[in-house]
């Protein structure tokens, strides 16, 4: 059985990581923390990873707390910058055992992943490329790291097919434009009874090509988790890697 201690237990997510836990047949519930609790009672004695679902601002600290005290993570909170990353980076070199992984990913959800995957083999072959997703009014970051991500991923597509900036006029724009993730616009809605949601729209002069995934409940994302947690405990995986495509034969 592996060993799997929920931090942010009390959350959205992480209440639904407990469930899974307690649900699969190979995997035990070790501890559930949640704020104010002390991350030093997670350690390789009582547990094998640690699953983290809290908020972007305390995420990093919480990683690098688990890594010191030798413990796999896999992280699905939001809001990591490649400074963050190589911070985690850093204390993996450093850290008390030298096969320790850290796997962070910006959505579990199978259709997340692939519509993310999809994106970035069509992004050379359209002019223009927008990300748009829509979510729960009580998220709290703007714009998801998944649509961070997909953006990332059609800006370094297109860099590599030698394409130039998206086609755009605009000269006034008092936000209505969205965030410009490198060079590509993703725009976010906050809408009660929506869950997590993603349209990437890729157009050509006269054609469209609209990819979208929804995620209707966040039991969705628990095979993603679960399956994390497995890659870790089987070993193999030494160090950092963002994307649950790592895991995917795609
Ligand atoms: N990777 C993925 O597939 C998904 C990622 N997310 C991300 O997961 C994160 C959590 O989302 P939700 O569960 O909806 O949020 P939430 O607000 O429902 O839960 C966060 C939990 O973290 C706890 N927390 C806050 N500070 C803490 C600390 N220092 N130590 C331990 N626990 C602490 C809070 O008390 C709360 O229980 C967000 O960044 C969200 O974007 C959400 C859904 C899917
Ligand atoms: O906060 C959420 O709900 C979600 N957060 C992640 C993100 O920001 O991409 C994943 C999913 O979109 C749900």
């Amino acid at each position: 059985m592996v060993r799997v201690s929920v931090v942010g237990a009390k959350g959205r997510m992480g209440s639904h990581v407990v469930d899974a836990v307690k649900g699969a047949p190979d995997t035990e519930l070790a501890l559930t923390l949640d704020a104010g609790d002390d991350l030093a009672a997670i350690t390789p004695d009582n547990t094998d990873v640690a699953v983290e679902f809290t908020v972007p601002s305390v995420s990093l600290g919480n990683v690098l707390v688990l890594v010191a005290q030798g413990v796999d993570v896999v992280v699905g909170t939001t809001g990591w910058t490649a400074e963050k990353l190589d911070k985690v980076r850093e204390a993996l070199a450093a850290a008390p055992r030298k096969d320790q992984a850290v796997f962070i990913a910006p959505n579990f959800a199978i259709s997340a992943v692939l519509a993310d995957h999809f994106a970035t083999v069509a992004a050379r072959y359209f002019e223009s490329a927008e990300v748009i997703e829509l979510h729960h009014p009580t998220k709290v970051d703007a714009p998801s790291g998944t649509a961070f991500h997909t953006a990332q991923g059609i800006a370094a597509a297109r860099k590599a097919a030698g394409l130039g900036p998206v086609p755009d006029a605009t000269e006034t724009d008092g936000g209505s434009r969205g965030q410009v993730v490198d060079g590509i616009h993703v725009h976010a809605v906050r809408l009660r009874g929506l869950n997590a949601h993603e349209e990437i729209l890729f157009g050509n002069a006269g054609e469209q090509l609209t990819i979208r995934a929804d995620s209707f409940d966040r039991t969705s994302f628990m095979p993603g988790v679960l399956l994390a947690v497995r890659k870790l405990a089987e070993g193999g995986h030494a160090g950092l890697t963002v994307g649950l495509d790592h895991f995917l034969d795609l």
